[in-house]
């Protein structure tokens, strides 16, 4: 026996009036009545298509600047009524209320009001109130009623009411659609009045943190084969809204290399390119353009930048674009690309290619611990210690403009690296990179070690204190020019005075940039 239920009587009230008039009239044609609230009423009206306006079945006029239209038991009966129940349909009779088999609502802009930046009483005008209890409603009722929130199913609806109706187990799958709608309108309300209207405190932190995250994708698998794994997207712009312009599927690495490779490369004003391999930099570059910026990075580190992931923070241009095509990259992920270096890149099968606006960097970050989460503030290299005019040189001569903008470039970079985080440059490149080190010394070591020869001369990065002057002579053996570090160690003094004895500059910030 067929679970569908007939659609005979719809009720439709919507804020966005995308595709309404083709509902009403595609609904209208196969016979049913159309109950509607004021705006909506007037739209499929003027398209011809005859609608009951909601006050002739309240016997109420909307009142109160639309803050009560549906809210009457005329309409909610006729929702919540439960088919299966003759008891209900007795009851309906008796009050002489019709039922609806179809709710079609969706609601006032809230989100979108708050973020325009409009003033709090506004934005209280547009928390709606009649629309979610109609949907809830009718989601509740989903053995008796079928419930539409989204526009894009207006085409299944037509299909439906000419199939005889929606099964019950579409019914079920707009129901869960309709709570996910109405529970991700509360979620975007009450942390508006948690953290803008009434925040709890004055601890910038809310007393409670909600989240609606839609899947985008199911991935082949995790951080390993045996792990599943998919990808969900908020509401904030960033790499999980990333237009994939060619290529395989994106992987559960390549999103947290790429994340990183993003980030790095827009931790500089100039034109810079990011070659990430396991969420660390194998080589961060700026110069004149993207191409020259690539060319520094990859030879920064050339055997781990195979197979690697790039980011940059400009357009990729044909030339850039070339240089890529000759090494396996497992991801290009830019604001945009030229179409020649598009053309050439589509030529590598293997190849994924995101574009993604540059965009501000969130405010916070979230990251889930046993049983709850952590919530920071994004480190950005905007702290007043990463302004090269406050730092205090405490070792050595003042360096000169170049060299200066060289520590500057080296120091804007270490940010990127994870765990004790040692970074040589030269001519704004990196040329040596360690991380991932439960020391300072040993990071020195693999740093010089990556940089070979090109340690001597080059300005050194520390993205935390020396807590002993070890991990430094290190880099003063190798030859380094210049430090900078944040300092605040018991043993500074010791630090410094190895510099001072080597004759090298030694900048403090007095900012950190750790990152695990
Ligand atoms: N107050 C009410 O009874 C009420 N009933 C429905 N709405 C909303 O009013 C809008 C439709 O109204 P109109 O057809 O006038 O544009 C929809 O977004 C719907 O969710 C209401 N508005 C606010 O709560």
């Amino acid at each position: 026996m067929s679970d569908r239920t007939p659609i005979r009587r719809a009720l439709l009230g919507v804020y966005d009036k995308t595709g309404v008039e083709e509902l009403a009239r595609g609904l209208a044609a196969a016979g049913v009545e159309l109950v509607s609230t004021g705006a909506t009423a007037r739209r499929i009206a003027d398209a011809g298509v005859p609608v009951t306006p909601v006050e002739k079945v309240t016997g109420f006029p909307e009142c109160l600047d639309g803050r009560v239209k549906t809210l009457h038991p005329a309409v909610h009966a006729g929702i919540l009524a439960d088919r299966r129940k003759a008891e209900h349909s007795k009851q309906l009779e008796e009050l002489g209320i019709a039922p609806f088999d179809l709710v079609v609502v969706n609601l006032y802009p809230f989100t979108e009001t708050v973020a325009s930046g409009a003033a709090p009483d506004e934005c209280v005008e547009q928390i709606d109130i009649g629309g979610p209890a109609m949907v809830r409603a009718a989601a509740k009722n989903h053995p008796s009623v079928a419930v539409v929130v989204d526009p894009a199913r207006y085409g299944d609806v037509l299909a439906a009411v000419q199939a005889g109706g929606f099964t019950l187990a579409e019914r079920q799958r707009l129901a869960a659609a309709a709570f996910r709608h109405t529970a991700s309108y509360d979620i975007a309300v009450a942390s508006w009045m948690g953290s803008v209207l009434a925040p709890d405190d004055e601890t910038g932190f809310p007393t409670w943190v909600g989240a609606s995250w839609e899947r985008a994708d199911v991935l082949r698998y995790g951080e390993n084969p045996h792990q599943r794994a998919a990808l969900y997207r908020g509401l904030t712009p960033g790499l999980a809204h990333a237009e994939q312009l060619h290529g395989k599927a994106m992987s559960y690495n390549n999103y947290i290399d790429t994340d990183a490779a993003w980030r790095a490369a827009h931790d500089h004003n100039d034109p810079c390119v990011a070659i990430i391999k396991h969420a660390n930099p194998c080589g961060i570059a700026v110069g004149a353009d993207v191409a020259s910026a690539h060319r520094k990075a990859h030879a920064c580190d050339p055997v781990s930048a195979f197979g690697g992931v790039i980011a940059t923070n400009r357009e990729v241009d044909l030339t850039m674009a070339e240089q890529i095509a000759e090494v396996f990259t497992e991801v290009v992920v830019a604001p945009s690309f030229t179409a020649d270096a598009l053309a050439v890149l589509q030529g590598k099968k293997n190849i994924r290619l995101l574009r993604l606006p540059t965009v501000a960097a969130p405010a916070v970050e979230l990251r889930p611990v046993g049983g709850g989460l952590l919530l920071q503030a994004v480190d950005r290299v905007d702290a007043p210690g990463d302004d090269p005019t406050t730092w205090t040189l405490v070792a050595g001569e003042p360096l000169d403009a170049a060299e200066l903008d060289n520590l500057v470039f080296a120091w804007r970079s270490v940010r990127a690296v994870k765990s004790n985080a040692i970074l040589l440059a030269h001519d704004k490149a990196t040329v040596g990179v360690g991380m991932g080190q439960v020391n300072r010394v040993d990071s020195a070591r693999l740093a010089v070690a990556r940089a070979g020869d090109r340690a001597a001369g080059a300005v050194a990065a520390s993205d935390a204190f020396f807590p002993f002057a070890d991990g430094l002579q290190v880099l003063l053996d190798a030859g380094v020019r210049a430090v900078v570090q944040p300092g605040g160690s018991v043993r500074d003094a010791e630090v410094i005075e190895a510099a001072a004895a080597a004759g090298v500059p030694m900048y403090l910030t007095g900012t950190r940039h750790f990152a695990h």
